[in-house]
């Protein structure tokens, strides 16, 4: 489903909501809450907004596993890095056992490499068929979700969890989860807002099927289990 908003304000704030209502039945389903953030700038408002209160006191914290969608391959001290960003808005404001953390950063070790270990980590992690309880996206002007990038090989990856690939348009490698598991989660969760996302919300949302083009496409679960988060301005063509 498409939730729209006039104001970010809002729109984090029901994000914040969805995050912790899913988190709590997890962990009460289970005694766990497997969940992979994103990175980019979008999602910054809400980690900020998890991480104060009321909502940061309506999270089992102590239960919580953090993973992530995907990740640029930099060490976590560059300012490029997703996880930097979410242990600086989030992370480190909330009292979630250290060892509950899986950033997508190894030194000494390749990304294809990296990409097979975060595999086996989340084998340990989620339930056996590998389903997260929430994946939480963020989308590209460009149509790209997670690093899905326009036609790249890992738009077709159909059996690995998790891939590392140079990717390059931004001659830098990139950590994703793949198509199959994202689409295997409880929940989604996307984060889509600005003027700049209106095109290709468009193209994704209601255009001619290309997902070559428009990765994001291969969200392809069923509309009660994903939820896009949009403001007035990036759903202005839908
Ligand atoms: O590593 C990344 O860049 C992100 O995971 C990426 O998929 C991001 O969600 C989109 O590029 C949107 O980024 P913004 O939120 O900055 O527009």
């Amino acid at each position: 489903m498409v939730k729209r908003f006039n104001d970010l304000q809002q729109l984090n704030g029901e994000a914040a909501e969805l995050f912790i209502q899913t988190a709590n039945e997890a962990i009460a389903a289970g005694g766990h809450f497997t969940v992979a953030l994103t990175g980019g700038s979008s999602p910054a408002a809400l980690y900020q907004l998890l991480a104060t209160v009321p909502y940061r006191d309506q999270v089992q914290w102590e239960h919580v596993y953090i993973f992530w969608g995907d990740e640029r391959w930099v060490p976590l001290s560059d300012d490029r890095s997703n996880a930097r960003m979410a242990f600086e808005t989030l992370l480190t404001h909330v009292p979630i056992p250290e060892e509950h953390i899986f950033p997508m950063w190894a030194d000494g070790v390749s990304p294809e490499e990296f990409a097979r270990e975060y595999e086996q980590t989340l084998r340990l992690h989620l339930h056996p068929e590998g389903r997260f309880d929430l994946i939480l996206l963020g989308m590209g002007p460009d149509g790209h979700t997670a690093s899905w990038f326009p036609h790249t090989d890992v738009l077709h990856e159909q059996h690995k969890w998790v891939v590392g690939y140079y990717l390059d348009a931004q001659d830098m490698y990139r950590i994703t989860l793949t198509v199959p598991l994202v689409n295997r989660a409880a929940r989604v969760a996307v984060i889509a807002y600005g003027a700049n996302k209106a095109d290709a919300l468009y193209e994704v949302l209601k255009g001619v099927r290309n997902s070559e083009q428009y990765p994001a496409q291969l969200l392809d679960i069923a509309d009660e289990r994903i939820t896009w988060f949009v403001d007035e301005a990036a759903a202005a063509r839908i």
